[in-house]
């Protein structure tokens, strides 16, 4: 029951935190994303091109891989960007977490915001029902290996630019303060979901009913409904939306108030205003690209991304299912 481990997360780019993984022996650098369900590779099948600037996994260099006769997969994501390709099965370790017959996924085809990202591949934390591998649909990692956990759990600590870690197995006092608050998680849609029906900015409360969250540390910012994202940037001096960036905008120097969001019926996750400057959009650093934006036209959803996890440590614990979370 002791596979438990703690496994380094690396910031990159202020994009997404990349976990060295050894796959068959070979060593990919993955976006742990806990908004999908597929454990996917850059893989010697694609293109000399799409491999650029990248590690790949060779099937042919590992004694342990198995292929996956008949078995495809293709996924699109939210922003557009995809990938596809075949299946087999090999030894997977994260830290000190070993999964033997882990379904990994070759891809033969990736998008172009793929060729251009650090990753080599993606492991996806969310649950097993939205995984795209047919015609048997395949496990994540984190169900596979739960059974050998002392807690059937994982947690994410990204802190803002700084190396941070997913912990399997046991909740890491040392990568939060204060004490986790829990809300029970919905998983019929795949996702570590629940209701966040308000926010506050600066303190003034808005309802937002009916709306639901999802904790995705695949996505870079925090994405909510229209209506939170003008609230918000109102109350921002020199805040406007900019057609040529796609998000909204401000002064560098601006002053960010705080914004905070509840989490199922308990508190609040107060983001500090400090965590809302994402990045200066060129290299004057007079103009900033905020953290928080539009979530778009996925209705009733909030995505909680990595600005959330700056703030805040992820309990993803399988045993409710429920999401806990506390300061970092
Ligand atoms: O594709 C995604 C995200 C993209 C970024 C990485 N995590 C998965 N989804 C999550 C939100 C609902 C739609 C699907």
């Amino acid at each position: 029951k002791r596979q438990d481990s703690s496994a380094p997360a690396s910031p990159s780019g202020g994009v997404e935190y990349l976990v060295e993984t050894d796959v068959g022996g070979q060593k990919l650098n993955l976006d742990f994303d806990t908004g999908s369900g597929d454990l996917w590779v850059f893989s010697t099948s694609l293109s000399a091109s799409s491999q650029a600037n990248h590690h790949v996994f060779n099937p042919s260099s590992s004694s342990t891989y198995k292929a996956m006769s008949g078995a495809t997969w293709r996924i699109i994501y939210g922003d557009g960007s995809g990938a596809s390709g075949t299946v087999g099965t090999d030894t997977v370790t994260v830290g000190g977490t070993t999964v033997k017959g882990q379904a990994v996924e070759l891809a033969n085809r990736v998008s172009a915001q793929f060729v251009q990202d650090a990753n080599d591949g993606l492991l996806g934390l969310s649950f097993s029902n939205i995984n795209t591998v047919r015609p048997t649909q395949q496990k994540t990692f984190f169900d596979n290996a739960k059974s050998s956990l002392t807690k059937p759990l994982f947690a994410a600590y990204l802190p803002l630019n700084a190396n941070g870690a997913y912990d399997f197995g046991a909740i890491n006092a040392r990568h939060h303060t204060g004490s986790v608050a829990y809300t029970d998680v919905d998983s019929s849609g795949g996702f570590w979901q629940f209701p966040s029906t308000s926010y506050k900015v600066g303190g003034t409360k808005h309802s937002l009913s009916g709306v639901s969250a999802i904790a995705d540390t695949g996505t870079t910012l925090l994405l909510i409904a229209d209506a939170a994202v003008t609230t918000y940037y109102d109350a921002v001096q020199g805040a406007s939306f900019d057609n040529q960036q796609g998000g909204y905008t401000f002064p560098c120097s601006a002053s960010l108030p705080d914004f905070a969001v509840r989490i199922g019926s308990t508190n609040y996750a107060t983001i500090p205003g400090s965590l809302i400057n994402f990045a200066p959009i060129d290299n004057s650093g007079r103009t900033c690209f905020g953290g928080i934006q539009s979530v778009g036209q996925i209705a009733g959803m909030s995505i909680y991304g990595d600005v959330f996890f700056n703030a805040y440590y992820g309990v993803f614990d399988d045993a409710g299912p429920r999401f806990g979370f506390a300061p970092i």
